[in-house]
């Protein structure tokens, strides 16, 4: 799996992806994505950083498991208090916001929208990794409304601490942050608790 790794990331080296855009690709962290661009496809010269890579398409390839899993992430949602909007982190998050949206409707009885962010660093004309990214105006708004945030995975909580930032910008309040697999173990970012199906911890 190792060696797997080292290669696809030379090969996206070679297609000229910088170290941000293939620890995107493959999911690990900039550290790890560094690493394996450094490493001789056949040999280990040193050990490598504790990170490993997310294949979550059993789940995203399959409508019917993936609304189950939907309606597991609106149910930890709902443990901290009412949901007007789901934000979807694109891309990932997308297709569980959609679906979460509809599950914690039937499970309250209340309204409940769907938003979609991009994040800063999806954006072909970013000059700046220090930039935020934006709510699309096509889907619900956050203005005044109680949020959840949903995506596939944390790696290092950047990207969900630029989604609470946005949304506290534009006047919404995150109740919390709900993922599949949380690689950070993270019990909170920025004061809004982080819930997962599966966390992850260093023993
Ligand atoms: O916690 P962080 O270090 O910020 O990394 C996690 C983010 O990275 C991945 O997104 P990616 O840009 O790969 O987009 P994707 O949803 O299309 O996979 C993942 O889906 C999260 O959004």
């Amino acid at each position: 799996m190792k060696q797997k790794l080292i290669a696809k990331a030379q090969e996206l080296r070679q297609h000229g992806f910088t170290t941000g855009e293939i620890a995107d690709e493959l999911n690990v962290s900039m550290d790890t994505a560094r690493w394996l661009t450094l490493q001789k496809a056949t040999e280990e010269k040193t050990e490598a950083p504790v990170d490993f890579a997310i294949n979550w398409k059993s789940i995203g390839g399959n409508a019917t498991r993936l609304s189950y899993v939907s309606g597991a992430l609106s149910d930890m949602a709902l443990s901290h208090g009412e949901v007007d909007t789901v934000v979807g982190i694109a891309v990932s998050g997308v297709p569980f916001a959609t679906v979460m949206a509809d599950f914690i409707e039937d499970m309250t009885g209340l309204d409940t929208s769907i938003a979609i962010f991009h994040p800063n660093k999806h954006r072909k004309d970013a000059d700046s990794t220090d930039d935020e990214g934006t709510i699309s105006t096509n889907f619900g708004s956050v203005e005044g409304k109680k949020v959840v945030i949903v995506d596939d995975v944390i790696t290092s909580g950047k990207t969900a601490k630029e989604v609470i930032h946005t949304v506290k910008d534009l006047g919404g309040e995150p109740t919390c942050v709900v993922v599949l697999i949380d690689k950070a173990g993270l019990s909170e970012i920025e004061g809004i608790p982080v819930e997962s199906l599966i966390k992850v911890s260093r023993l």
